[in-house]
Parts: C-alpha cells; sequence; structure tokens
C-alpha cells in the first residue's frame, strides 16, 4: 500500500482525477477499450466532476460502479444516479456505462447478465474504491452472510450480498476482480477513515476489516478534511 497524502480534499480529487485519466489514456494508446470502476457513497462526486470534463476518447471507455446499492436509479441513495449525475454528463457521456441494478428481479437473479459484462471488460483498467469508517470497501462488508465467497481467487466477477445493517441489499465486484485491476486506488477523507485504514492494515484479515483484502499495490488517497 501507498499512501499520499493531500493539503485539503479539493486538491486531491483534481490531482485524482488527472491520475485517472492518465492511467485510461495510457491504456487506450495501445488498446481498443479501457474499463473504469468508480465508487459510489458521499466522497466521490467531485472526481466524477473533474472527470466528466476531461477529453478523453470516452466512447472508448467502459465504466461500472464498484458497488451499487440495489434501490431503483431515481433513489438518493441509488450509486448509478450518482454516476449519471455526476460522471456521465458533459464529455464522458460518450462513455458506456455497464449498470449492475436492473428492475428485472432480485440481485441474485439480475448479477449474471450484469456479471458477463463486467468479464469481458477485464481485467479493469482502474478500479478506484471507497472505504466506510468498518472497513467495508465496494460492498464488501464485515459480517456480511457470502463475503468469504466475495474474497475468494475463484469467486464470479460480482456478486449479490446482504449486510447485516445495511438498508438494501448490495451488488459488489469481488476482491478477484479488484485485485487484478491495473491500477487500483482509494480515496478516503478525515481522521476516522485513516485511523480504519490503518486499523484494517495492522489486520491484514479481509473477513475482519474487507479493505486489507485489496491493499496490495493498492494506492490511498487522503486528505483530513
Ligand atoms: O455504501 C457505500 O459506501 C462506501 C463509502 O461511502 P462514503 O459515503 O463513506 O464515501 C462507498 O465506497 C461505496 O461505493 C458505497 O456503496
Amino acid at each position: 500500500m501507498n499512501l499520499i497524502e493531500y493539503a485539503d480534499s479539493e486538491l486531491m480529487m483534481m490531482d485524482l482525477a488527472h491520475i485517472v485519466a492518465g492511467e485510461i489514456n495510457r491504456k487506450l494508446m495501445h488498446s481498443e477499450r479501457a474499463s473504469l470502476a468508480l465508487p459510489g457513497g458521499t466522497t466521490p462526486g467531485p472526481v466524477m466532476d473533474a472527470l466528466s470534463a476531461t477529453s478523453l476518447d470516452w466512447e472508448r471507455v467502459d465504466v461500472m460502479l464498484t458497488d451499487e446499492r440495489w434501490v431503483p436509479e431515481d433513489d438518493p441513495r441509488s450509486n448509478a444516479r450518482l454516476l449519471r449525475e455526476r460522471l456521465l454528463v458533459d464529455k464522458a457521456a460518450k462513455a458506456n456505462f455497464i449498470p449492475f441494478w436492473s428492475d428485472a428481479g432480485a440481485p441474485e437473479e439480475c448479477v449474471p447478465v450484469a456479471a458477463d459484462k463486467v468479464r469481458a471488460a477485464m481485467p479493469l483498467t482502474l478500479v478506484l474504491l471507497g472505504m466506510g469508517e468498518d472497513m467495508h470497501t465496494a460492498s464488501l462488508f464485515p459480517g456480511a452472510e457470502n463475503l468469504d465467497t466475495a474474497l475468494s481467487p475463484n469467486a464470479p466477477p460480482l456478486l449479490a450480498l446482504h449486510p447485516p445493517g445495511v438498508p438494501e441489499a448490495r451488488v459488489t465486484l469481488t476482491a478477484r476482480v479488484i485485485n487484478d485491476a491495473m491500477n487500483k486506488h482509494l480515496v478516503i477523507i478525515g481522521d476516522a477513515k485513516r485511523e480504519a485504514l490503518e486499523k484494517a492494515r495492522a489486520s491484514g484479515d479481509g473477513h475482519v476489516a474487507p479493505v486489507a483484502a485489496v491493499m496490495r499495490d493498492l494506492t490511498v488517497h487522503w486528505a483530513k478534511e
């Protein structure tokens, strides 16, 4: 794990967008397509804003979330809603979005269709992760019933989970997909998340601290506020 500390989060988001665009662009120089996974939640909006205004050959970029909350896309908690409103506008509107959510049924029924699309985009060019203070990353939550499967090297690319204490079911990229990515980044803000990250690093056990399962070759971007 490599930690980069920033003077403030505004600067961090601009820098991070620049790094993401550079890594995607490098891939497009020698490949037909590149793939990018971004987190949901409250942290990544500004990096999405900066990326959406960046000149890239977006038509050749497959974009997905690291995880989805199983709520309709017009729900304020929907990660797809965030991505559509903050990334898939302006220049990045031309990107090919691979949604995980569908109204076709329960997450377990819908996951195989999206999983095939994720598989076709693997290895992902870049995964940008977020993290909760409980040390979950993507939707790999401590205490989730099938966390073992999600952390297994033979896991399918996408898995449905029902984490305890979380208001909705989740669909998440599994640790295998995250760890197979060509570039792996994590973005966090604040002392509480920094402490959680250090706790996870000290534990090293992905079952207790899921973010520990994806720390190999991970670049962490942190700002105090
Ligand atoms: O529920 C989620 O939480 C994490 C962290 O979110 P944040 O609001 O603390 O930034 C996020 O990375 C994940 O994509 C999301 O579904």
